[in-house]
């Protein structure tokens, strides 16, 4: 059965900035959602204010018609977010550090036998390159059991063929969970969207061809 996520009305101000202006995100399990949006337009902001991790001075958060408080979330495991910046612990091996995202044996052993994976097994996590250690943390938040995954800047770092199978990963999963990505590689979420939006002056604009994102000043041409 499909599952719902909704997160609206959201405002967030930063000192007299208002960064997310009655904005909102929708998203069901079997769809992905892109969000678009400017350098400092507010996505990353919005992803953690709806995980909890940013707090905001109002969002309304329900799944499935259930309300949660945006602190409930990572307690019920409900949402995986997958955030920009590096978040494992850099002196740990590979195959340490799989155990401390992914409590299930089995889900851990899915993971390590990866055969991309598994050549990194015993590998220092500050050791690996920008693109293995992405390609890394991206695999491990989608493996968490959550049926909603967030995505901030899965693709950057990654090489073209990483990249090709993240998107065929994605879609894979996108059967069983609810994915909102946002990336400046537009090329590659819309591949996978489902549908997508656009982040302009704390505001949420549904996208329904590439060519609004031309319209609405985030391209400068289409060439997809
Ligand atoms: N902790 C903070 N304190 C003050 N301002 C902040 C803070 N975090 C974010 N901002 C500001 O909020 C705005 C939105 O930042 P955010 O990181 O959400 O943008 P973004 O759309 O993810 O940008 P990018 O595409 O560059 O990653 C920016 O103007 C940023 O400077």
């Amino acid at each position: 059965m499909k599952q719902s996520l909704s997160a609206t009305g959201i405002i967030k101000t930063f000192g007299n900035k208002t960064v997310l202006d009655n904005a909102y995100i929708r998203c069901e399990t079997g769809e992905i959602t892109g969000i678009f949006g400017r350098n400092g337009c507010g996505k990353s902001t919005i992803l953690k204010v709806i995980f909890g991790t940013q707090k905001a001075e109002s969002v309304s958060l329900s799944i499935d018609g259930k309300h949660y408080s945006p602190k409930e979330i990572i307690a019920k495991q409900k949402i995986a977010y997958l955030p920009q910046y590096p978040f494992l612990p850099k002196n740990k091996t590979v195959k340490n550090v799989i155990p401390i995202v992914l409590e299930k044996g089995s889900l851990q052993d899915k993971l390590l036998y990866l055969p991309e994976i598994n050549k990194l097994a015993d590998r220092k996590v500050g050791e690996l390159s920008m693109g293995q250690l992405r390609y890394l943390e991206l695999l491990l938040i989608s493996h968490l059991p959550h049926p909603f995954l967030m995505l901030d800047e899965p693709f950057s770092m990654v090489e073209p063929l990483y990249k090709e199978k993240i998107k065929e990963f994605l879609l894979k999963l996108k059967k069983e969970k609810g994915i909102i990505i946002t990336d400046h590689y537009y090329v590659d979420v819309l591949e996978v969207s489902d549908k997508n939006m656009l982040l302009k002056n704390g505001k949420i604009i549904p996208i329904d061809n590439s060519q609004e994102l031309v319209t609405h000043g985030y391209l400068t041409s289409v060439n997809v």
